[in-house]
């Protein structure tokens, strides 16, 4: 089994434009939608769609709307007692695929929720293959708590995962080796947060095909004690370092419609093969394919394996015979 965490779990509402966005006016929106959202709750929905045994663990009191979605999608899940209903995140989507994402801080997580969510990990780390601990902390929860979790669940079989940003992220690193998730998944910006690497320079590079600062960013953090570090570069595709080498992939060319949920859809997709057996390459090529996949349809729709196509993610190993060049900007 596969267990997702989603302590800011959200209905994600996109409103789609049928002009650009333009600060100060009144726009009229072409169409509306609403999709059950947070990050873990989306890797549980890839998952799910692909078959896989998974529990989507989040706060929620029966009949909210988001507890009633996943019941109605067929999305296994345990909602905590909490005391208010999921925040509502909005997407503004533009007619180019430029989305602009406003989200709510979310409903403040008591102690008792948070020592109950807690509870539903720690007793399932000795039968699940996976724990995916992902997104914002809602107000009411220690910013180490992610660190608190990997902590206590490391002594365990299981695997965990950890992908979130600012703060939560920063003080997850803080505790590094003794926090370092088995897989940790950083977009461009906060690998170079957390790194001390400067971000343009990272992206830009990336967006030139020279993967060289995100690896190097990658490797830094695996010296610290993470087991894998699953980079995506966006459009750039995105890179997988551990400690017995580097992976590089390249994304399809696609038409972006909404990038909303394509980072969760493409550490599903790295969860899924490697559930499966599959070799570093293969995990990092089924990450872009289910990320790029996801970029592809709007809102946060997410992907089934039918809409996946391994055979347009080109792989390669860096050469780990020689050290990974460390551009200049970082030396
Ligand atoms: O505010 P957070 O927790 O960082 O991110 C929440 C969120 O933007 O992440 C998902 C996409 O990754 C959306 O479903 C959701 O609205």
């Amino acid at each position: 089994m596969i267990v997702t965490l989603t302590a800011n779990p959200s209905i994600d509402r996109t409103v789609q434009l049928e002009q650009r966005l333009e600060r100060g006016s009144v726009l009229r929106a072409h169409s509306t939608r609403s999709d059950p959202g947070g990050k873990g709750v989306n890797v549980a929905r890839v998952l799910a769609a692909a078959d896989l045994d998974v529990l989507a663990v989040l706060p929620g009191n029966g009949g909210d709307p988001l507890l009633s979605a996943l019941a109605t999608g067929g999305i296994p899940h345990i909602g905590v007692a909490t005391t208010g209903p999921a925040r509502t995140n909005i997407t503004i989507a533009e007619p180019d695929g430029t989305t602009t994402k406003i989200n709510e801080p979310g409903a403040t997580l008591s102690g008792s929720t948070l020592d109950a969510l807690a509870q539903e990990l720690i007793a399932r780390a000795d039968t699940a293959l996976w724990f995916a601990l992902s997104g914002s902390l809602p107000p009411g929860v220690p910013l180490g708590w992610y660190g608190e979790l990997v902590a206590a669940l490391r002594d365990h079989p299981c695997k965990v995962a950890v992908d979130t940003s600012d703060a939560p992220l920063t003080a997850l690193a803080e505790g590094f080796p003794g926090s370092a998730p088995d897989l940790l998944k950083p977009n461009g910006e906060e690998l170079a947060q957390l790194t001390g690497v400067d971000g343009h320079v990272l992206e830009r590079a990336a967006e030139n095909g020279d993967p060289g600062p995100a690896i190097t960013a990658a490797q830094r953090l695996v010296d610290r004690g993470v087991g894998s570090v699953l980079a995506t570069l966006g459009a750039a595709g995105a890179v997988l370092v551990t400690s017995d080498g580097a992976w590089i992939a390249t994304a399809p060319p696609i038409v972006a419609v909404s990038t909303v949920g394509a980072g969760d859809s493409s550490l599903a997709g790295y969860i899924l093969a490697e559930a499966g057996g599959g070799s570093e390459s293969e995990r990092l090529r089924h990450a872009v394919a289910y990320g790029s996949a996801a970029a592809s349809l709007p809102g946060t729709t997410l992907p089934t394996p039918e809409q996946i196509d391994l055979a347009a993610v080109s792989v390669s190993a860096a050469d780990a015979a020689s050290p990974i060049p460390v551009p200049t900007e970082l030396a």
